[in-house]
């Protein structure tokens, strides 16, 4: 594979229901091998994004390219497959014969048995559908996504009904995949799970992207830390001048400094004033899910380079 063609080249795409702007200008470029959490809270605009990569659903504006082409031949060629929320299954196959019938749609396909195996449910294989618990039924489409052994593999809230122990099987064969070279590209509100398993994050609202990054850029470019001091008479007003900070809180003897860069303010804090006891701390993904997906805060592509700190992410 051309490492140099991304996997998934969105560019400036947009989708309208009616007065609804589901996708507002995206654009996104995904590499093979990369392991991708579209990550963003309800009607974000995440399901209708993936719908497009798939073919699904045509663009209003802009352009998507699987693997350097149309996403409808790609889907044809059997280089991508989808998990989705809902996919139909019929009750009355047994969980085997669902995925014998699948494969026969597919020349060539993965072994049946060795799918089943991937996806944790050939103990059960011979089971109905219909008698099969809902994480049960979740593995069986991942098996069946797996069938045509797809370079690019696009999940929507795939875990959905899986117990831990399934989660845990689910992303393994999602990480030794990757490892292989496949992209894989996940939607979720599971934020343990992007945080744990995505190699990058992509937080989408109101239909833009509003970070992109690793879990730990993300965090950062939410959250910047709080350094927290016992200081008497803080100047608060020399220390909001300092680079990267973004609020200063005096609360009695004690000051709350808020920015990108909290090793400055610790430097200047113990070198320059009386403070002691100094606390640092960060916010974990979800408050850095939360404060940038936020109603107040703005909608830019920022990269997420930890000094772009968005108005209403206040410590
Ligand atoms: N077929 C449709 N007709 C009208 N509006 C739609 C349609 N599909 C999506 N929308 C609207 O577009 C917006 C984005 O929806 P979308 O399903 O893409 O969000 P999402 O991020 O996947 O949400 P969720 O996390 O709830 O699954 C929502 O406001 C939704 O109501």
């Amino acid at each position: 594979m051309n490492r140099s063609t991304p996997a998934v080249h969105v560019d400036g795409i947009v989708k309208r229901f009616g007065d609804v702007t589901a996708v507002d200008h995206l654009s996104l470029d995904i590499h093979p091998g990369e392991v991708v959490a579209f990550l963003g809270p309800n009607g974000a605009g995440k399901t209708t994004t993936v719908d497009m990569i798939l073919g699904l659903t045509r663009p209003d504006e802009g352009v998507v390219e699987v693997f350097g082409g149309d996403a409808r031949a790609a889907v044809a060629l059997g280089r991508v497959a989808a998990v989705m929320q809902s996919g139909g299954l019929l009750k009355d196959f047994t969980l085997r014969e669902t995925v014998e019938l699948t494969a026969s749609l597919f020349r060539p396909a993965r072994p049946v048995d060795e799918v089943l195996e991937r996806a944790g449910i050939l103990d059960v294989a011979d089971r109905p559908v219909g008698k099969a618990s809902g994480g049960q039924q979740q593995r069986l489409r991942f098996a069946l996504a797996l069938l045509p052994d797809p370079d690019l593999l696009i999940l929507d809230e795939p875990t959905t009904g899986m117990d831990v122990q399934g989660r845990r099987d689910f992303w393994s064969a999602i990480r030794s995949d990757a490892a292989r070279g496949r992209t894989t590209v996940f939607a979720t509100h599971y934020l343990e799970e992007a945080d744990a398993y995505a190699d990058r994050i992509v937080l989408v609202r109101h239909g833009r992207v509003v970070a992109d990054g690793t879990a730990a850029e993300i965090k950062a470019m939410a959250s910047g830390r709080t350094v927290r001091a016992t200081l008497p008479n803080a100047d608060a007003a020399s220390l909001a001048r300092l680079a990267g900070v973004d609020a200063v809180d005096v609360r009695g003897d004690s000051v709350i400094v808020h920015g990108s860069d909290s090793d400055a303010i610790a430097r200047h804090l113990l070198g320059h004033t009386e403070a002691r006891d100094l606390e640092i701390t960060s916010r974990n993904l979800e408050e850095a899910f939360v404060a940038l997906t936020a109603d107040e805060a703005p909608t830019t592509e920022t990269p997420a380079t930890g000094d772009a700190i968005p108005e209403g992410v206040h410590a």
